[in-house]
């Protein structure tokens, strides 16, 4: 294989030539000029364009097709005379309710999954004969919910009749995806960005958002498309609304069974990995496997692609680490023996502190198997450290965050030549990767793999959106694995979620307020509060710390040793605060933590899920609480299916205030002058109330005056012509 070509772009090259080229370059200095085929760097990159442009072309080409696919079946199923009898009498359409009650009756009934993931799901399905291989286990929280119906064979026989695609994330939960908040790579980049007033490239520009956003594309199609759309998620969130009707009736029978625990009565020395392996996950106390792991292992270890679903906390991680060591084990058990050795397996995460929470999971796994090297490829650590790491250790499994990876491959440090040889590829948090932040990385360096290889792609949350573009990456034959289950709360049951409205003004306050008394019931308290931007959290940080409680800060402008440290002091401890931007959101496994506090919106409904899913892991208890200000409501109808209750609103007796308003005063105007511009680059960044601008100024200015600064810091003349904010009422522009 490796004696054979390497090819990218339409140029080949042998790899005797490229690590010859490098070499040579490296002696010259300065680093490599040119890529693999010769080419230079503006027409590798021109190259790369227009892959990624032909690429969505075929994508909005194929999401036209299944849209009118839909809209076919939609109408026909309305008409079928089986569907409804009293309208296929007449053969006239049903009443838009009678369609909604009966759309809503379908999907309540056994098997009747597979339409929900009709045209989201493979184009084409394998009938596959044995239950256990069909694994969609969305069926465990539906089944549970409906009366006893004869079986239908769904998997032979898929309905495309009915096809209103009604993902459990609904209809419009992605609607604000302009911006991201602090994760590694592109994103903590652009956080960065923001902070420091460059915002070009989130605010509506097209630089680092990508011109190929499918999101912003589609407004450029037709409006009757568009309207027709809006007429059917109007109809969708009827069926939705209907469906969680149901489901609370049942909520009763279904609780108990999902609060007994994670687990499966599956053993991992039953499923055909490798002895070694579950040797070792007997040591780490893996017995039986959990529902996900059972639900994904035997359609990942039969090689097949696969789109896992499965709510946080809930042992995803081992769920791909284990095909991913069998893949490594079969591969090197092969009598090819490369010039160069492949890396086998290449996982991708959107923060560095998780590619290091999976590099160190896969080791554990690995503890009996000698000579296979599990790497990470992360930002913050020096390029050439890198280098030499990757050319010393082994390395048949890489975890990698998208942008470092990228710097290496666009940098030709030999890893483009290693990758040649990949057989799988995982991405983690995979709705996050293919969003906007990462996309266009991600697809880079999916262009610089093999094509022969598997995928999996996992995460707690798969909007619909990111289902259609999952294709991309996956084959057209691969499995969708659901273990949330189809109209059921994407939230583990044991969390216990709430909300509190209050001004942004007392929202220092209520934090404190809500932490003392969570101290005073939780002798062994260890939380998280999430805030809205690395800047915010920093002043979060400076405030609770003055007000003497034992708190920590996590954030993409900390330096990559700091946040080693505080990730890992965090693992390990108890009666600690932790308070982070959304580099922790998303993946990490801090065990034990008794309450997460979300301090204004999140940029989504996934982000809310993510950061929510930090507690109550492994079925374990935890609590939530959403804490936002009245303008923010609207917020709530995203998240409206999730069992959230309002927080009744605390009194803070004037005493408290006091000492708040003391240490705010004692913390550097530095740190609440940046906190200001992220606050409003936040907000001015969110479609709905962004639009507004002199609402934001107006909230922005208040924000500035309850964290005691005299008057709103100024903006950039340039910055705020970039935001829109140049001749807003409140916006100081800086001379
Ligand atoms: N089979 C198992 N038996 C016991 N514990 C397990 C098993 N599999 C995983 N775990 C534990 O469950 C916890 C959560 O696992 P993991 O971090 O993989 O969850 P996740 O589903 O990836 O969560 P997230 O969606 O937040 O990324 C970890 O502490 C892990 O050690």
């Amino acid at each position: 294989m490796w004696g054979g070509i390497i090819c990218r772009g339409r140029r080949a090259l042998s790899p005797d030539l490229l690590l010859c080229n490098l070499r040579l370059l490296r002696h010259m200095g300065g680093g490599p000029r040119t890529f693999p085929g010769g080419v230079n760097k503006w027409k590798w990159k021109r190259m790369h364009e227009k892959r990624a442009r032909d690429k969505h072309n075929r994508l909005l080409q194929q999401e036209k097709q299944l849209y009118e696919a839909r809209i076919r079946s939609h109408i026909r199923s309305t008409l079928s005379p089986d569907h409804h009898s009293a309208a296929a009498s007449t053969h006239r359409p049903l009443s838009p309710h009678d369609h909604v009650k009966a759309l809503a009756d379908r999907f309540m009934k056994e098997g009747a999954q597979d339409l929900w993931n009709n045209h989201d799901g493979p184009l084409t399905l394998t009938p596959t004969p044995t239950a256990p291989t069909t694994i969609t286990p969305s069926s465990v929280g539906l089944r549970r919910l409906i009366p006893k119906s004869p079986k239908r064979n769904f998997a032979h026989t898929r309905d495309y009749r009915s096809v209103p695609e009604v993902g459990n994330n609904g209809v419009g939960a992605n609607k604000r995806r302009f911006w991201r908040n602090d994760s590694d790579g592109s994103s903590s980049e652009s956080e960065d960005e923001i902070e420091s007033g460059n915002w070009s490239s989130r605010i509506g520009g097209s630089a680092s958002l990508g011109k190929y956003d499918v999101k912003r594309e589609r407004r450029a199609v037709p409006r009757s498309y568009e309207e027709e759309e809006t007429d059917l998620s109007e109809q969708v969130q009827l069926i939705k609304y209907e469906l969680n009707k149901r489901k609370l009736t049942h909520s009763d029978d279904q609780e108990p069974q999902e609060q007994q625990s994670i687990l499966s009565q599956t053993r991992f020395d039953g499923c055909g990995i490798s002895p070694l392996t579950v040797k070792a996950l007997s040591l780490a106390g893996y017995i039986h496997m959990t529902r996900v792991q059972e639900a994904s292992l035997p359609i990942c270890l039969e090689g097949m692609d696969a789109l896992v679903k499965a709510k946080t906390g809930t042992g995803k991680s081992a769920a791909f680490l284990l095909p991913a060591i069998e893949t490594v084990l079969k591969a090197m058990s092969s009598n090819t023996s490369p010039r160069v050795p492949p890396i086998l397996v290449l996982i991708l995460c959107p923060t560095r502190e998780l590619a290091s929470q999976i590099a160190a999971e896969a080791k554990v796994l690995l503890k009996y198997h000698d000579g296979i090297g599990v790497q990470t490829l992360v930002g913050g650590v020096r390029f050439k450290v890198d280098q030499k790491r990757l050319e010393l250790d082994p390395c048949q499994i890489l975890v990698a965050t998208p942008g470092r990876l990228l710097d290496h491959i666009e940098n030709k440090s030999g890893i483009s030549v290693r990758l040649m040889g990949l057989q799988m590829l995982v991405l983690d948090e995979a709705d996050h990767l293919l969003d906007l932040g990462f996309r266009r990385d991600v697809e880079k360096i999916i262009d610089c793999l093999p094509r022969n290889r598997q995928s999996l792609l996992f995460s707690a949350t798969v909007p619909k959106e990111v289902r259609r573009i999952s294709q991309l990456v996956l084959k057209r034959e691969h499995k969708y694995v659901d273990t949330v289950g189809i109209g059921c709360v994407e939230t583990p049951v044991q969390i216990k979620q709430s909300y509190l409205i209050a001004p942004h003004e007392s929202h220092f306050q209520l934090v404190n307020h809500i932490l003392k008394e969570h101290i005073l019931q939780e002798p062994d308290y260890k939380v998280i509060v999430f805030c809205i931007t690395g800047m915010v959290t920093s002043l979060m940080y400076h405030l609770l710390r003055e007000m003497k409680m034992n708190v920590r800060e996590i954030h993409s402008r900390k330096p990559q040793l700091y946040r080693t440290r505080i990730s890992d002091e965090f693992r390990e401890s108890k009666q600690l605060i932790l308070v982070s931007s959304d580099v922790s959101s998303r993946g990490m496994n801090y065990p034990d933590v008794t309450l997460v506090i979300q301090v204004g919106i999140p940029f989504d409904r996934e982000q809310y899920i993510h950061r929510l899913g930090r507690t109550g892991r492994e079925g374990k208890e935890g609590e939530g609480i959403l804490l936002i200000a009245p303008w923010e409501e609207y917020f709530l109808d995203e998240i409206k299916d999730l069992p959230l209750q309002k927080f009744p609103l605390p009194d803070i007796d004037p005493q408290t205030k006091l000492k708040i308003e003391h240490s705010m005063a004692k913390i550097d105007n530095d740190i609440k002058e940046a906190a200001y511009h992220a606050w409003l680059g936040y907000y001015n960044s969110i479609r709905e109330i962004g639009r507004e601008k002199t609402t934001i100024a107006e909230l922005a200015n208040r924000f500035s005056d309850s964290i005691g600064l005299q008057k709103p810091p100024a903006l950039f003349r340039k910055t705020a012509i970039k935001m829109g904010l140049k001749d807003i009422p409140g916006i100081r522009i800086r001379r």
